[in-house]
């Protein structure tokens, strides 16, 4: 097996539809493996926060120049498991996870310009390797020498059921459960129908189905192939 030829160890990219499990998978994946993990939507949602915020009219996004979104003064930090996003200096990690955000965000996502702009401070994130991203074009844009891509998919009210879940809904009838499976979906069309990096599945990626799935399971899974790609036996240090 070749040794990994950056100096933190592998990049592990993991894409798929809204809630297919991406984040949180990457997140306990880096974890395992002293890496770090780059949650690629956070640079987005912050982004759209942003321009929400300082009253930008979404139907202008298209063409928000270079000059503009840096006077948004969007970044994201380094931490030692990740990554913090600041607008203004100020920590908005509870803020991008708002209703109004979730709405807008993959508007923001579509503009060629954003995503341009964007590139730069996430390809620095793996620079040294060492780094679980997850998003929608990790494998096929950001990272396309990735050594390790795998693409999440799960059946749309499954992931309903969890992201309903995760909000503490009281309500899991099979309506509203539809409903949101709806909303998630009508997300998906958006970002893999764009034309700039839309969502799709890298030709070299491996495909998971977490339907059927524990977390752990889909955890061990990755991490499994983590370890065999770097090169690296399970109880050996990954970097
Ligand atoms: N196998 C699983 N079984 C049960 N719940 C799961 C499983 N995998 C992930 N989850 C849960 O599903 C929810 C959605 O996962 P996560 O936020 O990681 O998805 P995502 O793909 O990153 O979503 P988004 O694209 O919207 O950011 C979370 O609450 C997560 O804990
Ligand atoms: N690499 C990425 C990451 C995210 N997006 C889009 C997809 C969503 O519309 C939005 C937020 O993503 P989430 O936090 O829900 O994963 O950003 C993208 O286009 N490319």
């Amino acid at each position: 097996m070749t040794p990994p030829k950056r100096p933190d160890g592998i990049i592990i990219a993991l894409d798929g539809p809204a809630g297919s499990g991406k984040s949180s998978t990457a997140r306990a994946v880096a974890a395992r493996l002293g890496y770090r993990h780059l949650d690629s939507g956070g640079f987005y949602r912050a982004i759209t926060y942003a321009a929400l915020r300082a009253g930008i009219d979404p139907d202008s996004w298209g063409s928000l120049t270079h000059a503009q979104l840096d006077t948004l003064d969007v970044h994201g930090h380094a931490t030692e498991t990740g990554y913090r996003m600041t607008v203004g200096g100020r920590d908005v990690s509870a803020e991008i996870r708002a209703p109004e955000v979730n709405a807008h965000v993959s508007q923001m996502a579509a503009v060629a310009g954003v995503r341009e702009w964007l590139m730069d401070a996430l390809r620095e994130a793996g620079a040294r390797g060492g780094l679980v991203a997850d998003g929608r074009d990790i494998g096929t844009v950001v990272f396309p020498d990735a050594e390790l891509k795998a693409y999440l998919i799960c059946d749309p009210e499954e992931r309903a059921l969890r992201r309903l879940r995760e909000q503490g809904a009281d309500d899991l009838s099979t309506e509203h459960v539809r409903a949101e499976a709806a909303r998630l979906q009508g997300r998906d069309q958006i970002d893999s129908s764009r034309e700039a990096a839309p969502l799709r599945q890298a030709d070299d990626a491996v495909v998971i189905d977490t339907t059927q799935l524990t977390f752990d399971e889909q955890v061990a899974r990755i991490e499994g192939l983590a370890r065999e790609r770097a090169g690296i036996d399970r109880n050996a240090d990954v970097s």
